[in-house]
């Protein structure tokens, strides 16, 4: 830590110089006067001093989705650039096209509200300007009497060794205590104040097993690393935060040896050639990632983008060539701009670090030829290390050789995996011929050295430990019938259903969404906003419900989902890894159902033996629920026929339409009985629809109970909105006459109705079941061992009896 000490105060001068607080002239004070003046406009808007570094409060997805259509920037570091200015960070022209884009999914509703909003919130800033002007010239008032408030102390007690401000309010003082209590468990991983700043900001109180393991040696002992850690343990900062010191170390570095040359200073703070490159299977993975590290480099500056497929490639040239210091991308579009001769992608002599995120899919099937492209621009670490003399921005800052690491929660290493490694290191990388078959191989090309850490943290069930898994026996047929009985029955909490074809995905959507199951959809055919859009709105309810296809099966990180549905199994067993792994992360709990149908059976078996499981628990049905249930899917799969139907004609139609419009001869269809017959058809198949519609309207107006409910009775604990609005009504009724007794009674219902999660149903009522067959046979095996040792003793017993009497006789001669 004492090494540390110079940084730590190096930095908070810099900061301060920054904000333009302190004057004294310290390492950087050159740079920073002239960027203080750059950034005065930025300063001055905002109320925190560290909000010039911050990516505000936007994130997540929705402000990802603005990627695909306006100036999206780098918000990881957090800085956007425009032009050759320093912007706030997110900008509010941002914010509002943000919120336009919610206004146009709305259907444009609401947009003279928002009109009026804008006007009151324009007055409000007006005001807020005028408050900031006053307090911040209090504040330099009050700074030249050494009162400073809102410095890096308040904000980071714990991270900064530099002593506190004597003025610090004695309350204050209680709050840095506890926290420095708080987030002890991190001082060890000796990180840097500003990545300990943003940790603290996450509100991350300890590492995780997989960053404790991985941190010290890979940020300190700049070694390469293959990790190995159950779904959701962390690994994306496993990886990410050894990336963001080594850079802040070295930009530290820089700028002691640049003393006094503020352009190169500056060039150094505006990043220069590619640093980092971080590649993940899928896009949506990427974005996350990319997310992910730049709420960790939030206060460091350092400019955080992802490439990937589906958005625009000339905005990302564009943005490019801004110079990003590390770059997230899915293989294909990073190969395609590196075959288009990007500059910055192909000047890769500066890499420090070469990132594959769940590699073991990036050897799947062979697909990703493009990864193998990428691998092949890669110096060697050799030529890296010696061409560091080329970098521009920093001359003479000698930099370490680049580091591989090689995450993901299911790798499987061979033995002799480090002796692969030497031998690797001491052929010519061209030796390395084929593709991409193992981890072994990919991680060799890739450069990895053969003293690598290797760290592999996975129990022996490679599942989160608090995942609960258990399973429904059932028809295929029926299948839909128990999916919407887990989400009405214990619909409570995010979930998820995986399905492994498009078509089943797009018809159980359907069926979910005619039930009144409000199901957003995620598959590979959907356009990227699309997919950007169903991941927010899915983020943005806490009892969603998303089905996926495979697409959403790696690394993506939503919070607090509760249950995962199997509703197909998957094709191998990491896949169903990953997908449980949905639930259950960052030591919460959470359980995954899987549907198996006959034809399911040998395949899951054989996944239960992969995965050592001999036993599991069988999910709780209660089936006097079902025939409800039946009747209600019998109904919404009448109506998705005539609805499918329905809109067939509607698409043929709109051809017909726009062949005409270009004066094209179709041909006609049928004669003119049969397009009177089809018409009599379509005029009664929509009174059927309207009809099977009421009855289904009906049946959901009701909450679903078991067939023995009455719905006589009132009774249960607390009053649900439904049950408040039919009780309103009730009281609206005139009370039944005796006399009149052809009058029907009125229908009461419901119950205040206790939803049971599905993860809580299963902890009470679940039952252990052999899965693999295996204690059957045993069980049986013991049964015929004792049948036969039962026998034989009778047989030696029979023999005895005849040996005795036979002895007997000869003594009775
Ligand atoms: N030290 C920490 N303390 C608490 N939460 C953390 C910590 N580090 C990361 N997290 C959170 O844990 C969650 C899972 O992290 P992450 O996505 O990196 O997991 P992962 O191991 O990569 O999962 P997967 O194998 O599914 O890709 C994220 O929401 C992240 O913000």
């Amino acid at each position: 830590m004492a090494g540390e000490k110079p940084s730590t105060a190096e930095h908070e001068k810099t900061m301060k110089s920054k904000k333009g607080r302190v004057t004294r002239s310290s390492v950087s004070s050159k740079s920073s006067r002239k960027d203080s003046l750059k950034w005065g406009n930025a300063l001055k808007a905002d109320d925190d001093p560290f909000a010039l570094f911050a990516g505000g409060e936007e994130g997540g997805f929705l402000s990802l989705e603005e990627i695909d259509e306006s100036e999206y920037g780098f918000i990881g570091g957090a800085t956007e650039l425009v032009g050759d200015e320093f912007e706030r960070p997110v900008s509010r022209k941002l914010r509002k096209r943000k919120r336009k884009s919610v206004d146009e999914d709305l259907g444009g509703e609401g947009g003279e509200e928002r009109k009026e909003e804008d006007g009151k919130s324009k007055k409000k800033r007006k005001k807020k300007k005028q408050k900031k002007k006053e307090s911040s010239s209090k504040g330099s008032e009050e700074s030249k009497e050494g009162l400073v408030e809102g410095t890096v102390q308040d904000i980071v007690p714990v991270v900064l060794d530099a002593p506190m401000d004597n003025d610090v309010k004695e309350d204050t003082k209680d709050d840095l205590l506890l926290a420095e209590d708080e987030f002890y468990a991190w001082k060890e991983l000796r990180l840097h104040p500003l990545l300990m700043k943003s940790i603290h900001h996450l509100r991350f109180k300890e590492p995780t097993p997989i960053q404790k393991a991985c941190i010290p040696a890979a940020a300190h002992q700049g070694k390469d690393v293959i990790g190995a850690a159950e779904t959701g343990s962390g690994k994306t900062l496993a990886f990410g935060l050894p990336i963001l010191q080594r850079l802040l170390e070295e930009r530290e570095k820089a700028a002691r040896f640049i003393e006094g040359e503020v352009k190169a200073a500056e060039e150094v703070i505006r990043g220069g050639p590619l640093r980092a490159l971080i590649v993940t299977p899928t896009r949506e993975l990427a974005l996350q990632v990319s997310d992910h590290l730049k709420s960790a480099a939030r206060f460091t500056h350092f400019q955080v983008l992802p490439i990937v497929g589906g958005m625009s490639t000339e905005k990302q040239e564009r943005l490019l060539k801004r110079r990003p210091e590390i770059i997230v991308g899915t293989p294909g579009r990073l190969w395609e701009l590196m075959s288009r001769g990007d500059v910055h992608l192909v000047e890769l002599h500066s890499l420090s670090f070469f990132v594959l995120d769940e590699a073991d899919r990036m050897i799947e099937h062979g697909h990703f030829h493009e990864l193998q492209s990428i691998i092949d621009m890669l110096p060697t670490s050799s030529t890296s290390a010696d061409s560091s003399s080329l970098c521009k921005t920093i001359p003479s800052v000698q930099r370490k050789k680049r580091q591989t690491f090689v995450f993901s929660a299911t790798i499987s290493l061979s033995d002799n995996f480090r002796k692969k490694l030497k031998r690797g290191l001491t052929a010519p990388k061209t030796a390395t011929t084929g593709g991409l078959s193992s981890i072994e191989t990919l991680s060799e090309r890739a450069g990895m050295r053969a003293d690598a850490a290797i760290v592999d943290l996975t129990n022996a069930s490679i599942m989160a430990d608090k995942l609960e898994e258990s399973f429904i026996e059932c028809n295929e047929d029926d299948k839909e019938a128990y999916l919407y009985y887990i989400l009405s029955v214990h619909g409570h909490g995010r979930t998820i259903v995986f399905c492994t074809s498009i078509a089943a995905l797009r018809r159980i959507s359907s069926i979910m969404n005619i039930l009144g199951i409000k199901a957003w959809s995620l598959h590979a055919q959907m356009q990227q906003r699309a997919r950007l859009k169903a991941m927010d709105r899915f983020r943005g309810n806490e009892n969603a419900v998303l089905i996926a296809t495979d697409v959403a099966a790696r690394g993506l990180d939503f919070p607090g989902i509760r249950t995962v549905v199997h509703y197909q199994l998957p094709h191998s067993a990491e896949v169903y890894i990953h997908r449980s792994g949905r639930t259950a992360r960052a030591s919460a709990d959470g359980c995954s159902i899987a549907l198996i149908s006959p034809n399911d059976k040998t395949k899951f078996s054989t996944l239960c033996r992969s995965l050592s499981k001999e036993s599991l628990k069988c999910f709780p049905v209660d089936n006097s629920y079902m025939p409800e249930v039946m009747k209600r899917l019998s109904l919404a799969r009448q109506i998705d026929k005539i609805s499918r139907n329905n809109s067939q004609e509607t698409a043929k139609k709109r051809y017909e339409r726009v062949a005409e419009s270009v004066g094209l001869d179709l041909e006609e269809d049928g004669s003119e009985d049969e397009r009177v017959h089809a018409h009599k058809q379509k005029k009664l198949s929509s009174a059927h629809l309207k009809k099977l519609q009421q009855e289904l309207n009906d049946h959901l107006s009701k909450p679903l109970q078991p067939k023995s409910f009455s719905y006589r009775f009132l009774a249960g604990a607390g009053i649900s909105p439904l049950l408040q609005k039919q009780l309103e009504e009730l009281s609206k009724k005139p009370p039944v006459s005796k006399t009149n007794s052809k009058e029907k009674r009125p229908g009461l219902v419901v119950i205040g109705q206790d939803c049971l999660e599905p993860l809580q149903a299963l902890r009470t009522s679940g039952r252990e079941v052999s899965v693999t067959g295996e204690k059957a046979r045993e069980m049986r095996k013991t049964a015929e061992n004792l049948k036969r040792k039962r026998r034989e003793e009778k047989k030696s017993a029979r023999e005895q009896r005849r040996k005795k009497n036979k002895s007997q006789k000869e003594a009775m001669k």
